[in-house]
């Protein structure tokens, strides 16, 4: 079942997050609902811009509800991922997505609270909600190169008066992640002070943290082993996604972790299997590999096992 992030947030915030996953395709989607399923999880469905125009929206959409049939017992929201400000009336209009992210975060200030301000109208007028972003992380979206991203961390005094003006329902922060596989130039890491500085000014506000794949280094490892050349490779530490959910991050966003499964399966089955020509084998391998790295993550995030009780809060059997 589609639902918004309110009430997933209202229920998580201060305890666990929920898993925010960027797919493109079949294989994704199936292995993404296998993995929730298994790990009686919540969850988001990241679409971006280049996820709906890698085979065309319409296609993505349609996979994504026949999967909502498939596995009826899932509850997740459909949410826009880096949206601009067309593509977001496009989802608020869709009566597809629930949830739109609008990323005016590479604009000056007032520019970013005045668009943030139309798409919460037109989202809240449907009953969508808006995720807004304020500061900027490095990395493959943002406009600032990754050793940049430290100057642009979210400043809390700001954050606190961009909700206020805006009426987003949560906030993006940049507290030192950045997108990609390349992350922490040096030995920098999540910056829980200024974390904790946004939510003693906005106590109970949902909070969303980007760029938050770990690029684990066995599946780094076993790419480069397999032929690839991931040279310097690092990410977020899994074990500090509690202490940012005690801080009021209620929603990680991970992409690149999943496509370094697609990456590392290809690779070494390909090597193993040089007569390969049906894809269907390496897509099983691949559909079975991601959906138990859904399930690990839902483990690090603490939302796995929380199925039960959110459909319990939201009246169903
Ligand atoms: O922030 C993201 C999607 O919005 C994904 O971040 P990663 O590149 O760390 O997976
Ligand atoms: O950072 C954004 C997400 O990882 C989506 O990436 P994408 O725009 O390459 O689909
Ligand atoms: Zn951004
Ligand atoms: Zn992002």
């Amino acid at each position: 079942m589609i639902v918004t992030t309110k009430k997933l947030f209202e229920a998580a915030y201060g305890k666990y997050a929920i898993g925010a996953y960027n797919i493109n395709n079949l294989e994704q989607a199936m292995g993404l609902f296998r993995g929730n399923i298994e790990s009686q999880a919540p969850f988001i469905i990241q679409i971006s811009k280049g996820a709906r125009s890698y085979t065309h929206k319409s296609m993505l959409e349609a996979i994504i509800r026949a999967a909502d049939v498939l596995f009826p017992e899932a509850i997740f929201a459909v949410h826009l991922d880096h949206g601009d400000e067309e593509t977001c009336y496009d989802a608020i209009n869709s009566g597809f997505y629930s949830s739109v992210m609008i990323d005016a975060s590479h604009e000056d200030f007032e520019t970013n609270v005045a668009i943030t301000r139309r798409v919460v109208e037109a989202a809240h007028a449907k009953g969508v909600v808006v995720e807004a972003e304020l500061g900027q992380l490095g990395g493959v979206e943002e406009h600032v190169a990754v050793d940049e991203a430290g100057a642009k961390l979210t400043d809390p005094d700001k954050a606190k008066e961009f909700v206020e003006r805006t009426g987003c329902d949560s906030l993006a922060v940049a507290i030192g992640t950045s997108h990609g596989a390349y992350k922490f130039s040096g030995a920098q890491t999540l910056r829980f002070d200024v974390l904790a500085e946004i939510q003693k000014r906005l106590p109970g506000f949902p909070l969303v943290l980007h760029g938050a794949s770990s690029i684990p280094q066995e599946e780094v490892e076993r790419i480069n082993a397999a032929g690839g050349n991931l040279k310097g490779a690092k990410g977020v530490d899994e074990d500090l996604f509690k202490r940012a959910a005690e801080l009021g991050v209620t929603k990680v966003n991970i992409d690149t972790d999943g496509r370094l499964v697609w990456v590392r399966v290809h690779r070494e089955y390909l090597k193993e299997h040089p007569e390969a020509v049906d894809f269907r084998p390496i897509g099983k391998i691949f559909m079975a590999e991601y959906a138990k790295m859904i399930a690990h993550k839902n483990e690090k995030l603490g939302s796995a096992g929380k199925l039960p009780e959110i459909r319990k809060m939201l009246g169903l059997a």
